[in-house]
């Protein structure tokens, strides 16, 4: 594991660009209406620079510090936590968190589809376990997601402003009970109960 204080500062910020590129360059790639030879020139340029890129390739991507979210946590939400910085594969949230709970917004896109126009249920799941789990690293509790139940209300819309929110519902011993969900214009679409186990590390 390689983490993110490991690395130079430069090559933090230098790999968090090229990450947030790397989204644009998915979206557009998927969405392109280029025609077929300039289609092939964008594969081309694109397999170069994976070439040049993936010279002696860590095994994992870098990772961000536990006591990052916390530590935004102490702000007041104030700074929020910035999540998936070095993945492009999670959907890239902010996080806002209170004392006991979690808010962030977030404009789902083309590559979120799942029915139309509407978000993948499965990307919602991971934009909930997201809002829950972090909440729990924020407060600084070493847990694992032991079960996530859904409930999908009604579509989830994409190109619109989404509300996602998280809160601590109660903790016993190494349990804890947090819910969230997705709200678009006031009106909730997906509901999330998970269940957390604190484990030794
Ligand atoms: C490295 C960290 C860094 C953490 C850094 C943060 C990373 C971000 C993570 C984001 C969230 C994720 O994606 S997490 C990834 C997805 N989740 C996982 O991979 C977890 C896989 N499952 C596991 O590793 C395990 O099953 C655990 C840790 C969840 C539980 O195993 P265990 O440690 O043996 O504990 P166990 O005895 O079974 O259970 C402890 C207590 O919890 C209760 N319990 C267990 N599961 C449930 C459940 N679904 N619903 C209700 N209660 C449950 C038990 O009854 C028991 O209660 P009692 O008898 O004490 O009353």
């Amino acid at each position: 594991m390689t983490r993110t204080m490991d690395v130079p500062a430069d090559l933090r910020e230098a790999s968090a660009e090229l990450v947030a590129a790397t989204r644009a360059l998915m979206l557009a790639a998927a969405t392109t209406t280029a025609d077929a030879d300039t289609v092939r020139a964008a594969r081309a340029t694109i397999a170069e620079l994976a070439e040049t890129l993936g010279v002696r390739p860590r095994s994992r991507v870098l990772r961000p510090p536990f006591d990052g979210p916390s530590r935004s946590r102490d702000t007041g939400g104030r700074e929020p936590w910035a999540l998936f910085t070095h993945n492009p594969m999670g959907i890239p949230l902010e996080i806002h968190f209170g004392a006991d709970e979690a808010r962030a917004r977030l404009v789902a896109n083309a590559l979120h589809e799942g029915p139309p126009d509407s978000v993948h249920g499965g990307f919602s799941a991971h934009l909930l376990d997201c809002m829950l789990g972090t909440l729990m690293q924020a407060r600084g509790s070493r847990s694992l997601t032991a079960s996530l139940d859904l409930r999908y209300l009604r579509r989830t819309p994409l190109d619109e402003p989404l509300d996602l929110y998280s809160r601590i519902v109660e903790t016993e011993g190494r349990k804890t009970v947090a819910e969230g969900w997705i709200e678009c214009r006031g009106e909730r679409t997906v509901e999330a109960r998970g269940v957390f186990v604190r484990v030794e590390e």
